[in-house]
């Protein structure tokens, strides 16, 4: 399985397609092409010189006669750990926050208006190793712990609304432990927060030994640029979870994820890009990147040796739009800001354009899921009768 030495999927079609093939392929595999942004050189030597990836993109709409465009700048970020694993706790979330101040200082340069970091992203993605200490001292208050004020800050400072994944502690409700995303207004309030609803029992994602699922259910932020949403990871394999985000009104559902190729990477160029086209909406999928080793091994039970790592996250970010059309994704070995510009007339459009809200049937889905999670529930199939043809005189 392909680790740090394979870039990407599209460096692979730039470098071996013919032109004319290439435009084919892309028009195919990416939908309709979107536009290069022009971001500032200022932005693009400081990428360069931080040494992350720095790429843009817009997605245009038809002109409206009684609604202006209504663009807003998305930015996705997808990073290594900067520390090993077995640095001092406060060390490493003080690096991670380095670093993504420096990122997002970047995405300012660019006009992006709402930023969203990786899943759990002021820690490693300790969670394959099933041991607490020191994993367990990452969690922080959502609504005043550091990180939530060190983001209150960057959205301040830059008039951004900042989308922060952290492991959380509920301090409230029995120090208990949450995947958790905090949504920061661009004032610099907390807007709210929302929960990871589906917890991975797969491969070395034991996630369930830290927290449960989430108790908040599809709660969709308004913000000065738009509606949005925060569907976490392992959450986007599920259809109905894309869709309860976008009943309650979501233009934009952020993707942070952590997940590795040998597990997923033939999913993620589909799974978002489809929630995205179902539901009328644009969706951001973000992937950490790169290897992350533990002090200590463990096992994944199935009969393989003991290990120190989780495997390679492939980064890959990418945002998807209604209309079915996609950017192409960040590399799979590099630190990257992806910034996306977006018509969120869009959505309506391709609502009245593919009518799938109208179409949707979610009062007869409704009731038949009422009754097939009933514990008496006889599933629905219709069988041929086998007579028994009477036995000859
Ligand atoms: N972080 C997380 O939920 N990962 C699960 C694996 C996946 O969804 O690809």
């Amino acid at each position: 399985m392909s680790g740090p030495q394979w870039g990407s999927l599209e460096q692979c079609l730039e470098q071996h397609l013919p032109p004319a093939d290439l435009r084919e392929v892309k028009r195919i595999l990416y939908g309709k092409e979107t536009r290069k942004l022009n971001l500032p050189s200022v932005a693009l030597d400081e990428a360069s010189a931080g040494d992350f990836e720095l790429q843009g993109y817009a997605f245009e709409a038809a002109r409206e006669q009684l609604r202006q465009p209504r663009t807003v700048r998305v930015g996705l970020v997808q990073n290594r750990t900067p520390l090993p694993t077995d640095a001092p706790v406060a060390d490493q979330v003080s690096a991670l926050h380095r670093r993504i101040e420096a990122i997002t200082e970047v995405a300012a340069m660019c006009g992006v208006n709402i930023i969203c970091f990786q899943e759990a992203w002021t820690m490693p993605f300790a969670f394959c190793t099933r041991e607490k200490l020191p994993w367990t001292e990452f969690a922080e208050s959502a609504e005043d712990g550091p990180t939530t004020r060190f983001c209150q800050k960057l959205a301040k400072k830059h008039d951004m609304v900042v989308v922060s994944p952290i492991l959380e502690r509920d301090f409230v409700h029995g120090d208990v432990l949450w995947n958790t995303a905090v949504v920061v207004s661009n004032s610099g309030a907390v807007l709210g927060k929302t929960r990871k609803n589906h917890i991975p029992r797969v491969g070395d994602f034991n996630e369930s030994t830290y927290y449960m699922e989430g108790n908040l259910g599809h709660p969709v932020f308004q913000t000065q640029f738009g509606r949005i949403a925060v569907n976490i990871c392992y959450g986007r394999h599920h259809p109905l979870n894309w869709l309860m985000y976008s009943v309650n009104g979501a233009e934009i559902i952020f993707n942070p994820s952590a997940t590795i190729g040998t597990l997923s990477e033939s999913l993620w160029p589909i799974e978002a890009r489809n929630a995205a086209i179902a539901n009328h909406c644009f969706t951001c999928a973000i992937n950490r990147v790169g290897e992350e080793h533990f002090p200590n091994e463990f096992t994944s039970g199935d009969g393989k040796k003991a290990h120190q790592d989780f495997g390679y996250f492939y980064g890959s970010s990418y945002v998807a739009a209604p209309d079915s059309s996609r950017t192409p994704g960040l590399s799979r070995n590099r630190d990257g800001l992806l910034v996306a510009e977006l018509d969120l007339n869009l959505c309506r459009q391709m609502n009245d354009t593919w009518n799938f809200k109208m179409t949707g049937r979610y009062e007869m889905y409704a009731r038949e899921l009422t009754a097939a999670v009933k514990p008496n529930y006889s599933p629905n199939i219709v069988q041929e009768l086998l007579t028994v043809s009477p036995s000859p005189p």
